[in-house]
């Protein structure tokens, strides 16, 4: 199969994109990427990585400065008003429309994308996000949280196959960030391809089938979530001793060990992934010295451990 025909099988495909803004300042540096269809991916970066400029290049709204974007095979740049027809987009806060209802700011971002009207699709999105009551409210008199939930509605108005979600619950309560997450879930299971940018690892660990991480304008990691928790995550065996210790035992210098809780608990850091752990000698090593213990039970490292490995060791 051809590049370009393996492309147009990915809901988005990024070849070599750069971005150099007219201060000078490179913000991104060759990036690939593909996107596969239906999938949620999970941008993740620290602050000022480049995760708004490539979803902007990606929606056409910032050129680039080398590269290529295909969207659902279309080039961003020759065939913008096709590949911006097929994305909608969640910005992280509503300007507009404060005095608009619900119900006609969603139908007239619709009418945006040139698209006949189809109030049976408006009124789908908006039950969907728990807005129909609300949908003769002028948007000014909504909680934050529902304001989000227009800014959704209004994404989805034009039935996009591929939804950007930018910081989608930054600022909102716990229960709002859970009932989004569902909903993000439902939206892939009726075909929808979710791309999301998040500081929240919490959320990408939750939702995201894949994740890519940027730092300094470059990706350096793109990989299924559970891959890379298991790749990349450690697992610590915690270990409560019967009396503390003072130091660590002599005779125990191969181990990954450290003393937490005023030398009450034992913490041995192993790889998940090899075949030998060391559990079994390092426990009839400590029985050897009169360790006794308590108590045995494993940690794992969270995407948050793995995330901040992984920027951390950039240079
Ligand atoms: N219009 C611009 N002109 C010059 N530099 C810019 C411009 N827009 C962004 N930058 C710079 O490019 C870098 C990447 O910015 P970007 O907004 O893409 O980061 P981000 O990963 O989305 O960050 P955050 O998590 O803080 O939103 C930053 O250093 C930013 O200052």
């Amino acid at each position: 199969m051809s590049d370009q025909a393996t492309s147009a099988h990915h809901a988005v495909s990024i070849r070599g994109i750069s971005k150099t803004y007219q201060s000078g300042f490179q913000a991104l540096k060759a990036v690939d990427l593909d996107i596969r269809r239906g999938e949620i991916f999970a941008l993740l970066g620290p602050n000022g990585a480049g995760k708004t400029t490539l979803i902007s290049i990606i929606c056409g709204i910032v050129r680039p400065s080398g590269g290529s974007v295909l969207v659902d095979g279309h080039d961003v740049l020759r065939d913008y008003r096709i590949t911006r027809s097929k994305i909608g987009l969640v910005p992280q806060e509503l300007s507009t429309d404060a005095f608009e209802t619900v119900w006609a700011s969603v139908r007239f971002s619709r009418g945006l994308f040139g698209r006949a009207p189809n109030d049976a699709h408006i009124e789908k999105v908006l039950r969907a996000l728990s807005l129909w009551e609300k949908k003769d409210s002028k948007i000014m008199t909504l909680s934050g949280g529902m304001k989000r939930r227009v800014l959704i509605a209004k994404a989805l108005a034009h039935e996009p196959s591929i939804l950007f979600l930018d910081e989608p619950t930054a600022g909102v309560d716990v229960e709002l960030r859970h009932d989004m997450w569902q909903m993000v879930r439902q939206l892939r299971e009726t075909g929808v391809t979710v791309i999301l940018t998040t500081h929240y690892i919490e959320e990408a660990e939750e939702m995201a089938d894949r994740v890519g991480v940027i730092t300094r304008g470059e990706l350096i990691l793109v990989e299924e979530k559970d891959v890379l928790m298991r790749k990349l995550g450690k697992k610590q065996l915690s270990i409560s001793l019967q009396s503390p210790l003072q130091a660590l035992p002599d005779g125990l210098d191969g181990y990954a060990l450290e003393l937490a809780d005023d030398g009450a608990t034992l913490i041995y850091t192993f790889d998940a992934q090899s075949e030998d752990t060391g559990i079994a000698e390092l426990l009839r090593r400590l029985g050897e010295r009169g360790i006794d213990f308590k108590d045995l039970h494993t940690l794992e490292s969270s995407l948050e451990d793995i995330f901040v490995n992984l920027v951390r060791s950039k240079p």
